[in-house]
């Protein structure tokens, strides 16, 4: 359990899994605190996790040892510049979420030589699978990357990197890759549909499919391509549908997909790098 207070700059979709992660793992809620201009998001953060939400940035920072940046990337420099001197007064550590903001940038508008690390966590951590790749600046100290990896432990599995250019990637696969699988549900569950099942029926079919597939794919000695292969008969129905997909060009269509949000994580960089 970390005892720390911690900051949200933001009280969106990213901050709520994060706080719905750490209060699952016991993390006070009096110790977690958001600043959120959303009144109507504000009462739910307060009715949902009895965590404190404020309408002002430098009320929830006050006294915080770790601020969470979650708000849009556009919004960062803004928020950065406004809350530096409270942050630079309190030494307190500075832990962005946002997608494709690099850590000199954010460094920069704290006025430089600050500490930073860079995370790129994802919703699951609501539910404790969350999947979070870290990057810390050379200011940050072995006492907060420590801290920082503990927070993010909390609702899932971590990884550091060595190479903060590789936090594009990571944001294409785990950051952004939730969505590539609810779209795969909402399609299999559709095709279910088609094929005559009820709604309900298909929906928790293709569900706990995916759940029994991700469990089998991480508990299992093998490969994923010999844990397909052992679901496709030759000539059965499994490899009918295989090959429809790759008809499909199934690969090809996620390659193209990840290559485009790693781009955009770079562009979003560049663009708001300038600011
Ligand atoms: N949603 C996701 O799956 C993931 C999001 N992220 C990153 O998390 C950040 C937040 O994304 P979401 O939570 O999806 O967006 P969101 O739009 O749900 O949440 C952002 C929140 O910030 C609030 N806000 C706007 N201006 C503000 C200001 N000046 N001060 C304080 N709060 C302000 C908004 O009212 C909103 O509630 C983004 O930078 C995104 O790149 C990272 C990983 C995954
Ligand atoms: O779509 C986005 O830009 C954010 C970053 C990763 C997931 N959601």
């Amino acid at each position: 359990m970390n005892e720390k207070t911690i900051a949200f700059i933001g009280g969106g979709n990213m901050a709520r899994s994060l706080i719905g992660g750490l209060i699952a793992d016991r993390h006070p809620a009096a110790g977690l605190r958001v600043a959120e201009p959303d009144a109507e998001r504000r009462e739910a953060l307060i009715a949902d996790f009895e965590v404190q939400a404020f309408q002002e940035n430098a009320t929830a920072v006050r006294g915080a040892d770790v601020v969470i940046l979650a708000v849009k990337p556009n919004r960062v420099a803004d928020v950065v510049r406004e809350l530096a001197p409270q942050i630079q007064a309190q030494g307190s550590l500075v832990i962005s979420v946002a997608a494709g903001v690099r850590c000199a940038d954010i460094d920069s508008w704290l006025g430089g030589d600050r500490p930073v690390v860079r995370a790129m966590p994802n919703t699951p951590a609501l539910v404790q699978t969350g999947a979070t790749a870290l990057f810390a600046n050379a200011a940050v100290s072995n006492e907060q990357r420590d801290l920082a990896e503990t927070i993010l432990r909390a609702v899932g599995l971590i990884v550091w990197l060595d190479d903060e250019r590789d936090m594009n990637a990571v944001t294409a696969i785990s950051g952004s890759g939730p969505a590539y699988f609810f779209a795969t549900m909402e399609a299999m569950q559709s095709a279910g549909e088609s094929l005559g099942l009820d709604a309900r029926t298909a929906h928790l079919l293709t569900l706990e499919t995916a759940l029994g597939a991700a469990r089998m794919a991480l508990e299992s000695a093998e490969d994923v391509d010999e844990l397909k292969r052992r679901v496709t008969s030759p000539g059965g129905t499994t490899a009918a549908a295989i090959d429809e997909l790759e008809a499909g060009d199934l690969a090809g269509a996620y390659h193209r997909a990840l290559h485009a949000a790693a781009r955009r994580a770079e562009e979003l960089g560049q663009e708001l790098g300038d600011q």
